[in-house]
């Protein structure tokens, strides 16, 4: 008896031991992180939220090493097949017809497993190159906001003959325009003007959504990514949803949950160059009745920038009585442009820096 109660004294005393350890680690892991800068990156899927994380590797860290370029490779691979057979089957829906020549072939390819390990058939490259050359697909892919392919499928079809060859790796640029939709939460630190920052990337389709709030703690600003140019796409997630429509519920929904009341917001008007092109011939009222600013980029660009900013701006000062303090900054870029990206981070790194010093103050 005497014996039993003594070691269960000291396995007390172990166990208390080991959770003064834990708490003084937790406590320490909450002080770095109230020191650190915390970007958190939202917005729908496919916005260009892991783009623009993957340009402050570019920018401020040391760029992708072998190991990423080897896993791009094997996506970029992959999805030339995974791409020509959702082309295939779109020229099928939209009843566009093939040269007689590349019918069977079109059939057949459907057929296809899919690639692994990066590893295609010489066959089957010729059968991508002829189906690509094919004026039916071509006129399929200018019709893709009627069905889901990438908008860079192209740049990577129209480069198959590098991308197959035997020493082949992604060069900066592939690997910025290779899609890869973010599943959980994935973190990058680095260091600027003198403090530790890290950027939040979360994923932004439906399914991912749920996973945001346990990253809603110590934001110091929040970003929202919208992808100009889908203005007249559907959710990949439900066909039946307009994808800006979406962006902006969700956008107010975020931007509006308590934690972010007194938090400045960067609104980032992504993809600016494919909205640049799409807007000389679509018209943004099938997107916004309202709007009648005809086919003219400053215009179209303007009212959906006011379309945000005016959702974030009314409910931070009607739900509380308390007036919401924060800034909504609006700002046009292109994710895949390094130097743009640049920029932008210069014209709001003070913004940044002085949030967080009112909130660590
Ligand atoms: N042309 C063009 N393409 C872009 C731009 N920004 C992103 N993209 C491309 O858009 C695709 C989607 O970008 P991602 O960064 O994966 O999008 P995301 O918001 O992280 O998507 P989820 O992880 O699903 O939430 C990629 O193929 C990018 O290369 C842009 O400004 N211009
Ligand atoms: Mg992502």
């Amino acid at each position: 008896m005497g014996i039993k109660s003594s070691r269960t004294k000291k396995l007390r005393k172990l166990e208390k031991k080991k959770n003064a350890i834990i708490e003084e680690q937790l406590q320490q892991d909450q002080l770095q992180e109230e020191k650190e800068i915390k970007l958190l990156l939202t917005g729908t899927g496919d916005s260009g939220k892991s783009t623009f994380v993957k340009q402050i590797q570019i920018l401020f860290k040391e760029g992708f090493n072998e190991d990423d370029q080897k896993a791009h490779k094997q996506v970029i691979r992959a999805n030339l097949v995974f791409h020509m057979k959702a082309l295939i089957r779109a020229a099928e829906e939209l009843n566009i017809s093939l040269l007689k020549e590349n019918q069977i072939i079109a059939e057949e390819f459907l057929d296809l497993p899919s690639v692994s390990k990066g590893e295609i058939p010489d066959d089957v490259v010729d059968d991508i190159k002829k189906l690509w050359k094919d004026p039916g697909l071509k006129k399929a892919f200018e019709k893709r906001s009627d069905f889901q392919i990438p908008d860079s499928s192209s740049y990577f079809l129209d480069r198959i003959d590098e991308i197959m060859k035997v020493d082949y790796l992604p060069s900066q640029e592939d690997i910025l325009r290779c899609r890869i939709p973010t599943t959980g939460v994935k973190v990058l630190s680095f260091d600027l003007e003198g403090y530790p920052w890290k950027i939040v990337d979360v994923g932004g389709q439906r399914s991912e959504r749920r996973k945001w709030i346990h990253q809603f703690d110590n934001v110091t600003v929040l970003i929202y990514v919208v992808a100009l140019s889908e203005f007249d796409q559907k959710l990949y997630e439900d066909e039946s949803v307009n994808r800006m429509r979406e962006s902006l519920a969700l956008f107010e929904k975020t931007v509006n949950n308590p934690t972010f009341k007194n938090k400045n917001c960067i609104l980032l008007f992504n993809k600016r160059d494919l909205f640049e092109e799409k807007i000389k011939q679509v018209d943004l009222s099938i997107c916004w009745k309202d709007y009648n600013g005809g086919l003219n980029y400053d215009k179209a660009s303007e009212f959906i920038k006011k379309k945000f900013e005016s959702v974030g701006k009314s409910k931070s000062k009607s739900k509380s009585k308390s007036k919401s303090n924060r800034k909504i900054i609006s700002q046009f870029t292109c994710a895949t442009d390094t130097n743009n990206i640049k920029n932008f981070f210069k014209s709001i790194t003070k913004t940044v820096i002085d949030s967080h010093s009112k909130t660590t103050l």
